[in-house]
């Protein structure tokens, strides 16, 4: 069963990228991984919880054999502004020292996230430090961070569905869709 805009009664307001082009993005994203990291020993972490579904099927399409580890933060800001102060809710469970680390992220919005994380993992002193995300938007395309892997550049809109969320809702979506305005108050 296909799942599209119209499932979602009214709640979504557009389907921004389809499963199938998720699916073909991430198969591309993997071929590139792969060849990077050929002979070497790969640890891939998601950043919870957006991070979950790029995580699963990215892994899957892999054919480099990784090792998988978590990090959640939250980031505090006075209302929906991100200040770029990050606290660590769960911690990697592996010392990354010496080791081939690729964070995976679904959205890079502000970039404030990212910058946090490459600089705290950066300081573990891994052997090389990346990233790949699913989105970008355009704030974060103006940060000097250094993101490897970008699956697809987004307009300036609140996505969610496939990892992303609106208050915990529309995080099992196949797809990446815009909301409604009615539903976030606008
Ligand atoms: O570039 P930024 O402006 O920092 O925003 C991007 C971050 O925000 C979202 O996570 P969030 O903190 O909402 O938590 P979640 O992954 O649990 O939804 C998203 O998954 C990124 O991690
Ligand atoms: N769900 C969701 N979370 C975000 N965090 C930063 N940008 C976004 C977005 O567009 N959607
Ligand atoms: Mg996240």
């Amino acid at each position: 069963m296909r799942v599209d805009a119209k499932d979602m009664g009214t709640d979504l307001k557009s389907v921004l990228i389809t499963k199938e082009e998720i699916d073909a993005k991430l198969a591309e994203l993997a071929a590139k991984v792969d060849a990077e990291y050929a002979g070497k020993d790969l640890l891939i972490v998601g950043v919870l919880k957006g991070a979950v579904m790029v995580m699963a099927d990215l892994a899957r399409a892999l054919s480099t054999p990784v090792t998988m580890d978590w990090m959640a933060v939250s980031s505090y800001g006075a209302g929906t502004q991100s200040s770029g102060v990050v606290r660590i809710l769960k911690d990697l469970d592996t010392d990354i020292k010496g080791k081939h680390v690729l964070i995976v992220e679904d959205i890079i919005d502000s970039g404030l996230t990212l910058s946090w994380l490459l600089s705290n993992l950066g300081s573990r002193e891994p052997a090389s430090l990346e990233v790949c995300t699913l989105l970008r938007k355009p704030e974060a395309a103006k940060v000097a961070i250094d993101v490897k892997w970008i699956g697809f550049d987004i307009p300036n809109e609140f996505v969610v569905g496939y990892g992303l969320d609106f208050a915990e809702k529309y995080r099992n979506l196949p797809f990446v869709g815009t909301l409604a305005p009615h539903v976030y108050g606008g």
